[in-house]
């Protein structure tokens, strides 16, 4: 049976990396084809091998990405390792467009733009880790970073979970203590 989200607002979910985000919004993609969408950032990156422009991103130039910003087509952008990376109005519209309920996971920063603009209806969903610990591990075993991107990484996690712990920052709130209970949380309060 092919079961539709209550709500059809666009969900961001946020929380320090190595958390679990990318972990349970699989989950979901997985368990519910064709109900939910990603969208396709705009970077000012250069492709990599193997990236194709318009799928994995639209690759744009820095004059390119600075006039969609002025124009106010971001939703919200960050600057990261000496690239501009950004989420369209139009690529959350065109998935929305095909019926499907866009699913978002973007930094703090991000969060906050987005928030900044009521025309921005969206359900927010934070991830945390059971303990700062338990966080730090997880990114250690994930071993997909060096040890000065995981500094970085647990510096930045301390203002995400700071900013979390504010009240009235997010719709929901899910500890990534048991990754089976953080699902069925995350479940409940999408199809709930
Ligand atoms: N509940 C859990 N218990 C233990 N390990 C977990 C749990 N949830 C996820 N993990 C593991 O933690 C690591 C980080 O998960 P994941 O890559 O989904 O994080 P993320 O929040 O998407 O990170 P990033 O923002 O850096 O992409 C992975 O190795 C994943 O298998």
């Amino acid at each position: 049976m092919v079961s539709t989200p209550p709500d059809l607002r666009p969900i961001v979910i946020s929380g320090p990396s190595g958390v679990g985000k990318g972990t349970l919004i699989q989950r979901l993609f997985d368990a519910h084809p064709n109900i939910f969408g990603l969208t396709t950032s705009h970077t000012t990156r250069k492709p990599r091998p193997g990236e194709i422009d318009g799928f994995t991103y639209f690759f744009v130039s820095p004059a390119e990405f600075s006039s969609l910003r002025s124009q106010g087509a971001l939703v919200e952008h960050a600057y990261f390792s000496g690239n501009y990376y950004g989420t369209s109005k139009q690529t959350i519209d065109d998935q929305v467009r095909k019926g499907l309920v866009v699913v978002l996971d973007i930094e703090i920063h991000g969060v906050k733009q987005m928030k900044e603009n009521p025309s921005n209806d969206a359900r927010y969903i934070f991830i945390k880790p059971p303990s700062f610990e338990a966080l730090e591990m997880r990114l250690r075993n994930r071993g997909t970073e060096n040890e000065e991107d995981i500094q970085k990484r647990l510096a930045q996690a301390k203002a995400e979970l700071e900013y979390a712990d504010s009240q009235g920052n997010h719709d929901k709130i899910i500890v990534n203590d048991s990754i089976e209970k953080a699902y069925e949380e995350l479940h409940e309060f999408i199809f709930g």
